[in-house]
């Protein structure tokens, strides 16, 4: 029988739809097979290897069978990592720009955003999105567990704490907090600034000498404070700094400028200025290129650290004890 032309419109429609709904029986698959990479640390494997590893040699560094790694198959179709031959023609598995987000540490790391979204926690209120179209007023996450975010970070306490050392009156705390609403923040600053502080929600001001000590806490942010000191000066704060978080996890963020010594961009003249007005402003104030801040960040005993630029005048420098 002879296809018309509105059929075959009809039949290419119906295959695209079938082809397509796949997508959304299997949606929370591909979210869980990422995840379940993060957690074996594959992409930080393969990355420590310096080059592509064969099946036997994952399943060696892993130390699981070699079988289960078949996700490896789901995990390349997606981009995620790619197939290469070893020198002796075996296939192996490789990095790809899109697996290094799924190291746990380093420049591109995307891993803790997504272990928190596909945290129970998070998607247990993904289940009640009609919950909250119907009944305007009652939030997924309140459905999900019972009680707002807030009461529930407050009643659990696995969430965070970010101490802000020299966080001012805690505006940028507040701001974080509010982004990331599994942290609790400690806006840490002299005391004659915290007690002209407003009050913000999720932010605790405690007022201090960060020469003398810090708070405790997860992680500790510096925005804009090393730039402010000398050395020495430096060096003394970011001991304090590493002393209050945990060796195994925590680690210090730095908001801070980082002087290019051979590839300029468009900001490079900003924080050349930036250095001058430190210059005329502090004591001994200085921006600082690489190398000083892996002097700093050495004296100060951390053991590495990771920089990312983020198309600002300051880029972000995390440093782990
Ligand atoms: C340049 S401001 C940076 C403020 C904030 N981090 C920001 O980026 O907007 C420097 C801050 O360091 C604080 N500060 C100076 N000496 C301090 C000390 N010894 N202990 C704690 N904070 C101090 C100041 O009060 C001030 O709020």
């Amino acid at each position: 029988m002879e296809e018309t032309q509105g059929e075959t419109t009809w039949c290419e429609e119906e295959q695209q739809a079938e082809a397509c709904i796949w997508k959304y029986v299997f949606g929370f698959t591909e979210m869980a097979v990422v995840k379940c990479a993060i957690e074996l640390a594959i992409a930080d494997v393969i990355e420590s290897q310096e080059s592509p590893m064969t099946l036997s040699e994952l399943s060696l560094a892993l130390a699981c069978a070699p079988s289960p790694l078949y996700l490896m198959r789901f995990l390349m179709h997606r981009g995620i990592f790619k197939e290469e031959l070893t020198a002796h023609g075996s296939p192996s598995y490789a990095q790809t720009t899109l697996s290094r987000r799924l190291m746990r540490y380093g420049e591109h790391s995307m891993a803790a955003f997504i272990m928190l979204n596909s945290s129970p926690m998070v998607t247990a209120s993904l289940h009640h999105l009609s919950a909250c179209v119907l009944a305007n007023e009652i939030s997924p996450f309140e459905v999900a567990h019972g009680e707002d975010a807030w009461s529930f970070l407050a009643a659990n306490p696995a969430h965070s704490y970010l101490v802000d050392v020299g966080g001012g009156n805690g505006t940028t705390l507040h701001m974080l907090v509010k982004a990331f609403p599994w942290l609790r923040g400690i806006n840490f600053d002299l005391p004659h600034v915290v007690s002209e502080a407003v009050e913000f929600h999720g932010v605790e001001h405690v007022g201090g000498d960060m020469f003398q000590s810090v708070p405790k806490a997860d992680a500790v942010f510096l925005m804009c404070i090393l730039h402010d000191w000398g050395d020495k000066e430096c060096i003394q704060i970011l001991k304090k700094c590493r002393g209050a978080v945990l060796e195994e996890k925590g680690k210090v963020i730095i908001v801070d400028a980082v002087i290019e010594e051979a590839k300029l961009d468009k900001l490079s003249d900003a924080r050349l200025a930036l250095d001058m007005a430190m210059m005329a402003h502090t004591n001994a104030g200085k921006e600082r290129t690489l190398k000083e801040w892996e002097f700093l960040l050495g004296k100060a005993e951390f053991t590495r650290f990771t920089v990312k630029s983020i198309n600002a005048v300051q880029s972000v420098i995390e440093a782990f004890p």
